[in-house]
């Protein structure tokens, strides 16, 4: 094992919400931190802030890199919190001509796991070592401690690994949440696959509480009050978005004394505006590794639509109005609320393990040697698809004597199956009321659907292989003649028509 980093100096580059906190995280354990950033009052808050937190190190402003590069000790060690593309590509060229063999950088952006391994092949020829690692947990966890999900070769993840255990979130296992997310990309891809759960994950809540508050005429406090339940106890117990979800229903902003979420417009933007890479990026993997993972496309189709409000306006005009959500009729409530929370925890558990699925078969193809204890542990805390029922109950299990070459698949486990089969008539007891009183449950819906899919050996797709067949000769399996079921092209074809 390559001996642990010990550097008494570390450089931030990228001074905003995750860098600034990181910085402080950093300075607290014992090190003096270079910040850079192209805001020097961004830089100067964050020396104040950090002054008025009693944080016991330096944290010193740099305004290039050449006298950041001098300061810094060998081997320097940069961590990154920039946007992601461009801007990572141009700090590097920026930085290159004053590294040196053996310089770290840790590049803890949302970054697209190609620029991750583009930017790693860039760094091996001159022995600089490049760590792709995705960071969550928002700006809260980067000061206190964030979740992260670093990845390279073996030898630097011994040297860097006991510099971020000092700073990451803490699992309820007492151990820290950072570990060896695997090789090359690796790191990059798994966090893009979390925000792709996260994603599938937030939809389901939020149709959660468009259900309550529309259908069953709940109060925000009282749907509060219903969160917190579900994050007490049961399957979404200590569910981070669970927890939060029951404090954003409360919150009140102490100069209007106005319930902050009652003032939120209905749009979620950041995708279109190209802020988030990941979103795109997980459902774009999805669909390219031939995985169907309709929990959080749904998701990231409703942000979509959500974000164009000026477009919605209009086609509600052209159509003269829509039907709003009505109250649901004929419900029990307590009964129903105990259906919802059942349905919620399917979206999620749906999320996670089409996330998992994804990674899977990524990590075959992409040769990433993923380490799932180490991912699971990653997200057992500080992150935001923490969810203890999900990952310690269901997943750990399954990936605890994971081997590099298999290829697990959660929904062909018992215990997994056993969860989705018992929730499945609450789910559906749940979209089919919501459907009636035309409430949006993307993410439901699409869970009940995947669900009834993958458990069938009976879908109409075989008109839609005949349909196929019919126009462009594209060649179907018989019935009962393939006995491997294997996606592999069929082997006949009829003559529907002559040409
Ligand atoms: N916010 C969150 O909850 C999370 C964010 N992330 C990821 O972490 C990264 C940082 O996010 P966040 O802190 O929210 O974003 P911010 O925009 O708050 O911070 C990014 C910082 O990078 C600075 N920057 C831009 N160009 C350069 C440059 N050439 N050199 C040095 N600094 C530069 C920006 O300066 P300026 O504003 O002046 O351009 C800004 O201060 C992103 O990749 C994000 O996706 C990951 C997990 C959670
Ligand atoms: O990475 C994150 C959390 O994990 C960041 O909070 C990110 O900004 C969330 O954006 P999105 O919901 O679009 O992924």
């Amino acid at each position: 094992m390559a001996p642990a980093l010990d550097v008494k100096k570390i450089a931030m580059i990228g001074c905003g919400s995750m860098g600034g906190g990181m910085a402080q995280l950093f300075a607290e354990q014992g090190m003096s931190v270079g910040l850079q950033d192209p805001s020097t009052d961004a830089m100067d808050q964050l020396i104040q802030r950090a002054q008025k937190d009693g944080v016991p190190n330096e944290l010193k402003r740099f305004d290039d890199y050449k006298s950041l590069c001098a300061w810094l000790d060998n081997p320097r060690v940069f961590v990154w919190s920039l946007p992601h593309g461009f801007v990572g590509d141009k700090v590097l060229e920026g930085l290159m001509p004053y590294l040196s063999k053996g310089d770290i950088i840790i590049d803890a952006a949302n970054e697209h796991w190609e620029n991750s391994e583009r930017r790693m092949g860039v760094c091996v020829t001159k022995g600089i070592r490049y760590v792709g690692m995705g960071v969550s947990g928002g700006y809260q966890a980067a000061r206190r401690g964030p979740s992260m999900c670093p990845a390279a070769d073996d030898e630097t993840l011994d040297m860097v690994l006991p510099l971020l255990e000092k700073v990451a979130a803490k699992g309820s296992n007492g151990k820290p949440c950072v570990g060896r997310a695997g090789t090359g990309g690796a790191g990059h891809y798994v966090k893009m696959i979390h925000n792709g759960i996260e994603h599938g994950m937030m939809s389901a809540i939020s149709e959660a509480w468009g259900i309550m508050i529309k259908g069953l005429g709940m109060s925000n406090d009282e749907i509060s009050d219903e969160f917190q339940r579900w994050n007490e106890n049961g399957e979404l117990r200590n569910t981070f978005l669970v927890d939060i979800s029951a404090k954003i229903c409360r919150t009140k902003d102490p100069k209007t004394g106005e319930r902050v979420l009652d003032t939120v417009e209905d749009k979620v933007v950041q995708d279109v505006t190209g802020e988030e890479g990941t979103g795109v990026w997980s459902n774009t993997e999805a669909v390219a590794e031939h995985i169907p993972a309709p929990t959080m496309t749904v998701a990231h189709y409703l942000r979509l639509a959500s974000s164009d409000l000026a477009q919605r306006r209009r086609i509600n005009k052209t159509f003269g109005g829509n039907a709003p959500p009505q109250t649901l009729e004929g419900v029990q409530k307590k009964e129903f609320l105990e259906s919802l929370r059942l349905a919620t925890y399917l979206g999620c558990l749906a999320s996670y393990v089409q996330g998992m699925i994804i990674i899977d078969r990524a990590d075959k193809e992409k040769h990433f040697n993923i380490n799932y204890n180490d991912v699971l542990q990653i997200w057992s805390g500080g992150c935001i698809i923490q969810a203890d029922y999900i990952s310690e109950k269901l997943l750990h299990p399954i990936y605890k004597d994971y081997k590099s070459k298999d290829s697990i698949n959660p929904l062909y486990e018992t215990a997994v199956a056993d969860e989705f089969k018992r929730g499945f008539s609450d789910l559906k007891k749940v979209c089919l009321k919501a459907m009636e009183g035309d409430h949006n449950i993307p993410a439901l819906s699409a869970t009940l659907e995947w669900l009834k899919i993958l458990t069938s050996v009976d879908l109409p797709t075989s008109f839609y292989e005949a349909q196929l067949d019919y126009f462009g000769n594209h060649m179907y399996d018989k019935k009962g003649d393939d006995p491997s079921g294997a996606a592999v092209t069929g082997k006949y074809s009829f003559e529907w028509k002559p040409a």
